[in-house]
């Protein structure tokens, strides 16, 4: 047990890296009695006391809820009605927490929606729960709030769930426990010649079709783990598929044991902040570009329809969507600020006939670069590649400072200590607020690479952030501390203002983001 501090807080002096270990049903639940596989129970809290005690934060996200419950009542199969699944899960996640409960030495249950963490103040909320819990020593546990989740009991999605939780607390390792050891360059069970892959610098270049059950990789779960792979990565976590069957290989693996697994390295430059947010935001749809669009937007720059090619599914403005390129692969995720009636009404032009089009003058960009957030390597010859890949536990456990509250550890302040949100009741309408300035060199040129502003020297950003701040009720005083939440409401003012405002002003091209924190 760790001491505790003169706050009467529990307090954990050795953690650091953070690590998310994800466990599914298939691990939890032995196949032949249906009944739970203890004895992996038990490896895994285990390992994660070892974790615990080597300085390593650690958060368990635990599916087997409905399993348990099937269990408890001696169903001998699980049942295809949603509400008897969401019964069950109610069971079942009782009777399963009290076996970790007896195990581990305290846990805090953390249930979540993916709705929970498309809404930036629950996320927020989210995030300083989970750096208490950290902060007390405890282990969360996560699992999906069954009983409300109606998506991920009909698609059994823990495996992205675990990778938007690691995006959430900036964790520096993800391991997705499952039943193979790890991604082959075949299906295992049906091809000899099927090898394992045990590193993937991007995951992207895997090219596996994600729509089909069961990929040329492996098993059917493998893919919504290259998901969970491309959502971690990119929030600058290394994931990890290993077996269940013996946990301890976690150690190894972070230890730097290189041929157990599949490691998925992160990029170099990960998301932060509001970008960070959007990549948590369950994606609506999809929004395909052709290769020229692909490339601007792989260099940083707002997504025009004259670009666009194919719009998949049904979203709103402000929903997320996905950005793919010509081939259908994911290129980013991004807020639109357009309906997918309207983006198939306005893809392929220039956003000067989107009067004559849609019946009124919208936002130029169809998806702001200030709402992109990239899945994939940039252009322009960065290094994709982190280092070490892996190293020794030492310089693992002390190659990042304990995460303090702040914006600089990213976890932002709790809203009752945030700036107050939108020009404190009045509303933040575009016609009483003074226009933005003028963005030098900032303009049209239909999709394609060139769309990308100028930088903007420091001056312009001081002045930027003064009216986005004055917009949002802030007062005109200098960057705070907390300069990632004042933004994140600055911006969320001029949402609301031009959700408000359709026709929208001539300022509304203002570059906002493009000096933001990534
Ligand atoms: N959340 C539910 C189902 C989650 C689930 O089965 O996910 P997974 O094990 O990743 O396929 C539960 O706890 O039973």
């Amino acid at each position: 047990m760790e001491k505790i501090d003169s706050s009467g807080a529990l307090h954990n002096p050795k953690g650091q890296q953070t690590v998310v270990i994800k466990v599914g049903t298939s691990s939890l639940i032995r196949a032949s009695t249906k009944s739970l596989n203890l004895s992996s129970l038990a490896s895994l809290v285990e390992t994660c006391r070892d974790l615990h005690n080597l300085g390593f934060n650690v958060i368990v996200v635990s599916s087997g809820a409905v399993a348990v419950g099937c269990q408890r009542l001696g169903l001998s199969t699980r049942p295809r009605e949603l509400a008897k699944k969401q019964a069950l899960a109610a069971i079942g996640q009782i009777h399963l927490m009290r076996y970790y409960d007896d195990l581990f030495t305290a846990l805090g249950l953390v249930l979540l929606t993916l709705d929970n963490l498309a809404t930036r103040s629950q996320y927020i909320n989210a995030r300083n729960t989970f750096h208490e819990l950290l902060r007390y020593g405890t282990i969360p546990i996560i699992n999906e709030n069954d009983t409300v989740a109606v998506a991920q009991l009909r698609f059994g999605d823990n495996d992205t769930l675990s990778a938007q939780v690691a995006t959430l607390v900036e964790a520096d390792w993800l391991f997705l426990l499952t039943d193979v050891d790890a991604l082959y360059t075949g299906n295992p069970s049906t091809d000899p010649t099927a090898t394992p892959v045990h590193e993937v610098d991007d995951v992207h270049d895997l090219a596996v079709d994600t729509a089909e059950a069961g990929t040329q990789w492996g098993t059917g779960g493998m893919a919504t783990k290259l998901t969970a792979a491309g959502i971690a990565t990119a929030a600058g976590c290394r994931m990890v598929i290993c077996h269940f069957n013996n946990p301890s290989v976690i150690v190894d693996i972070i230890g730097g044991e290189s041929d157990v697994g599949t490691v998925f390295h992160p990029i170099s430059d990960p998301l932060k902040g509001r970008k960070r947010w959007i990549l948590s935001v369950p994606s609506k749809g999809e929004i395909w570009v052709d290769d020229g669009a692909a490339r601007a937007i792989k260099k940083h720059a707002s997504l025009f329809a004259a670009g666009i090619t194919k719009v998949v599914g049904e979203f709103q403005h402000q929903d997320a969507v996905k950005l793919c390129d010509a081939q259908g692969r994911e290129l980013a995720q991004g807020l639109t600020n357009y309906s997918n009636v309207e983006v198939e009404a306005a893809k392929g032009l220039s956003s000067a006939k989107f009067l004559e089009k849609l019946g009124y003058q919208g936002q130029e960009e169809v998806v702001h670069r200030a709402s992109i957030c990239l899945l994939v390597k940039r252009e322009q010859g960065r290094s994709m590649r982190r280092t070490p890949s892996r190293g020794s536990m030492t310089s693992l456990a002390s190659s990042r400072a304990p995460s303090p509250a702040g914006p600089e550890s990213g976890y932002e302040d709790s809203p009752s200590h945030s700036p107050a949100p939108v020009a404190r009741g009045q509303s933040p309408g575009r016609s009483r607020t003074p226009p933005l300035p003028p963005t030098t060199g900032q303009q049209e040129s239909g999709a394609g690479e060139g769309q990308e502003g100028p930088a903007l020297s420091e001056d312009d950003i001081v002045t930027r952030l003064a009216h986005l701040r004055q917009r949002a009720g802030l007062g005109a005083s200098g960057p705070s501390d907390d300069w990632d939440s004042q933004m994140a409401y600055a911006m969320h003012a001029e949402l609301q203002g031009s959700m408000h405002a359709k026709p929208v002003a001539s300022d509304q091209d203002v570059d906002e983001g493009g000096w933001l924190p990534k």
